[in-house]
């Protein structure tokens, strides 16, 4: 799924920090278990996740789409002391990986885990507000995830989407339906004065966006 040059992604791949160990045996584990594990965010994205929530020092962290785990534990290493990252997997068969995951990273008590469909979880969400919102999991939802969580997020927050640049289709000629979604996608966060905004050609294209 990158979106650059293999020669430059080795090299970017060669200058970031190690992959955790137990990020490491999650990684495998999805590609040696897991139907369509290229899904996983992977080393170097995964270390921009948890750089990005250091940086923010979240004391709330909202993840739409667990899959294996392997992002909300890259993005929980940012949370306070008493911080908490809650992350919703409608797909019931990765409960046991998911839990088994979070256990062997220590994060039981800092990853809420929640089985079942994103949108009505996330309106359940109304007391508290959200340091940063990570949205990965059906595509064609992400506008709707993105208005359903935009008035829970603290000014100064991050909304951050996956796959934004969707295989490089975006920027060429394919019509696909899936394409045209994601154009909509960038096309109308660009022009959303809530909003600083900023993608990423990592990966598959990660947008970046801070709440004014
Ligand atoms: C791209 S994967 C997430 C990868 C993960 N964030 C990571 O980087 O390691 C997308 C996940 O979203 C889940 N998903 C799809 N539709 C969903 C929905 N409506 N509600 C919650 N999760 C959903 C899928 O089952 C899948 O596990």
């Amino acid at each position: 799924m990158e979106i650059l040059d293999p020669k430059l992604q080795a090299y970017l791949e060669a200058h970031v920090d190690a992959e955790p160990e137990v990020l490491k045996n999650i990684n495998r584990e999805t590609h040696v278990k897991v139907l369509k594990a290229n899904m996983l965010s992977g080393h170097y994205q995964g270390r921009l996740l948890s750089m990005l929530s250091k940086m923010v020092q979240p004391e709330r962290i909202l993840e739409i789409g667990a899959f294996t785990g392997y992002s909300a534990i890259c993005l929980a290493e940012g949370l306070t002391e008493n911080g908490v990252l809650d992350t919703i997997e409608v797909n019931p068969e990765m409960e046991s990986m998911l839990r088994r995951n979070f256990e062997a990273a220590g994060m039981t008590d800092k990853i809420r885990l929640h089985i079942g469909d994103a949108m009505p979880k996330i309106l359940e969400f109304t007391e508290s507000l959200f340091n940063i919102v990570f949205i990965d999991a059906d595509k064609k939802n992400n506008l709707n995830y993105f208005e359903s969580v935009i008035d829970k997020v603290k000014p100064g927050g991050l909304i951050i989407i996956d796959n934004v640049l969707w295989k490089g289709k975006v920027y060429g000629d394919a019509k696909d339906a899936d394409t045209e979604l994601f154009r909509k996608l960038n096309d109308q966060i660009t022009v959303d004065t809530r909003v600083e905004k900023i993608i990423l050609p990592v990966r598959d294209g990660v947008l970046i966006i801070r709440k004014i």
